[in-house]
């Protein structure tokens, strides 16, 4: 495992991981990859979210619920209760962003990859850049719904 690493992919905005022995790439993680992550690129942040939508998010739908129709309060209650089991270390982030977050990264475990300004909408963007790296959001309200973001680069 020693072989692999994780680069970025500038062109698909994304991580990949490189094989040093064999000169491969691949996308997915390889099992039991351990090693350090990729370099912060210039002016960019890496962050894992979990996202609770509600009937007022712009695209009211996710892989986990076809109609989502849920209320705003309710979403954040959910979004609240989700936070306070983080903080207390009773389930890790990707674990429950994995199994809860209405956004397709659930997949990755939350993870969004670098992104920098002007990528993600505004409060999200602010609330993540306004974070220390490994520091846990309070609720964030964007248009898609209600998020917490956990920074990792
Ligand atoms: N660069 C990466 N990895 N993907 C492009 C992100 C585009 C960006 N997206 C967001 O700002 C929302 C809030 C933070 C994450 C995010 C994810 C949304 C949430 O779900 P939706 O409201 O779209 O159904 N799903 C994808 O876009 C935007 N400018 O709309």
């Amino acid at each position: 495992m020693a072989d692999w690493e994780e680069r970025w992919s500038k062109s698909r905005n994304r991580v990949y991981y490189f094989n040093r022995t064999t000169n491969e790439s691949v996308w997915e993680k390889p099992t039991g990859f351990s090693g350090p992550p990729a370099a912060a690129p210039e002016g960019k942040v890496r962050a894992s979210h979990l996202l609770v939508k509600h009937a007022e998010s712009r695209r009211p739908s996710s892989w986990r619920e076809q109609n989502i129709t849920r209320s705003l309060e309710e979403a954040t209650a959910i979004i609240a209760q989700h936070r306070a089991v983080i903080s207390s270390g009773e389930a890790d982030f990707a674990t429950l962003a994995r199994g809860n977050s209405d956004c397709s990264s659930a997949k990755e475990g939350g993870d969004l990859g670098w992104f920098g300004k002007n990528q993600m909408q505004k409060p999200f963007e602010d609330a993540t850049f306004a974070l220390k790296v490994g520091e846990l959001s309070e609720p964030v309200f964007s248009d898609s719904g209600v998020h917490i973001i956990l920074r990792t680069g």
